[in-house]
């Protein structure tokens, strides 16, 4: 598989504790990468690192399948990023804001301005930044990274702060970006949701580290299911559920509820099995687990967001 990122053990150290430690990421060429983690869990700081935004303290990156060396920074001339909050001149319209930072890079295409423009669904009238919604102000952020039209799009959190359409229709753009326009993007996020539906890679950090790597269907391979129970005699049922079923992975929820997470058995054997041995069961149900039970697995119990 052809990468357009690679980092191998990437870490960053602020003071003496670790923002990424040992991170090695790969993000496939054309495919949405989310990273997932929550709030600190260090993806802007990986996101910085691969743009040079920041020195790593060890590690290395690799931008397009060639190792970054300080003297050659042509890599990033091929990606469009749009981290943390973008300033933008307020009295100025988009298209006016735009030319602005065309002209910092050299020169002024006002066709590509206006396409991309179009491309972001924003109007191009004399509505001044000052004046734009939340909505408009992150799709000004995306048309910014996207007008020399990177081949790799590295958005931190385009979601932030959006209403759910407003959230939807950025979905849609990105996804657009993707699969009509081929690009390679990279998303973060702390929203399982978001990631869940945009994402076809998908990386969990947490706390510094990346926890897991894997495609989409990878991923939707562990939802697993399991069946609840809710009794009265808990210590009994979850006794006679070992003992004598032979039920390894059974987990206490709380006084009256035990999960049984092995997939030996069905819960009408389990149902039936309990009810011969006179052990009364108020409830039982099977239970579809999410990927978020997964990642709070995965994270120690703290979940993602
Ligand atoms: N310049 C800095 N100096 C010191 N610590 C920093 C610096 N930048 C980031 N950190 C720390 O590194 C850790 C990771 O931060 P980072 O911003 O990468 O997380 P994040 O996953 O992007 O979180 P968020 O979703 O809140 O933006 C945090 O503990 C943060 O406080």
């Amino acid at each position: 598989m052809n990468y357009a990122i690679e980092t191998e053990n990437l870490s960053k150290k602020y003071g003496e504790s670790f923002a990424l430690e040992n991170v090695s990421l790969h993000i496939p060429c054309g495919r949405i990468y989310g990273l997932l983690g929550r709030n600190g869990a260090g993806k802007t700081t990986a996101m910085r690192l691969i743009l040079g935004l920041a020195a790593p303290t060890s590690g290395r990156i690799k931008l397009f399948g060639r190792e970054l060396a300080n003297s050659d920074q042509s890599s990033y001339l091929r990606i469009g990023s749009s981290i943390e909050t973008p300033g933008f001149y307020p009295e100025l319209t988009a298209a006016e804001n735009l030319s602005v930072f065309a002209r910092l890079r050299g020169k002024v295409n006002k066709k590509a301005i206006s396409q991309v423009l179009d491309l972001v669904g924003l109007p191009q009238n004399k509505k001044k930044f000052a004046e734009y919604s939340l909505g408009m102000k992150q799709r000004l952020a995306l048309a910014r990274s996207m007008m020399h039209d990177p081949e790799l799009l590295i958005l931190d959190e385009p979601t932030n702060g959006l209403d759910p359409i407003g959230i939807a229709e950025m979905r849609q753009l990105i996804k657009t970006l993707s699969c009509e326009c081929k690009k390679t993007v990279l998303v973060s996020s702390h929203q399982l949701s978001e990631i869940e539906q945009l994402a076809d890679w998908i990386g969990i950090i947490h706390r510094g580290k990346l926890l897991e790597e894997c495609s989409y269907e990878e991923l939707k391979q562990k939802e697993r299911s399991g069946v609840r129970i809710c009794t009265a005699n808990r210590d009994r049922v979850i006794r006679f559920l070992t003992e004598k079923m032979g039920l390894e992975k059974c987990v206490i929820l709380g006084n009256n509820e035990i999960e049984v997470r092995d997939q030996t058995c069905s819960s009408l054997e389990i149902n039936k099995r309990l009810f011969q041995a006179g052990l009364e069961v108020s409830q039982i149900w099977i239970l579809h687990s999410s990927l978020e039970r997964h990642f709070q697995e995965l994270t120690g119990g703290e979940g993602i967001a």
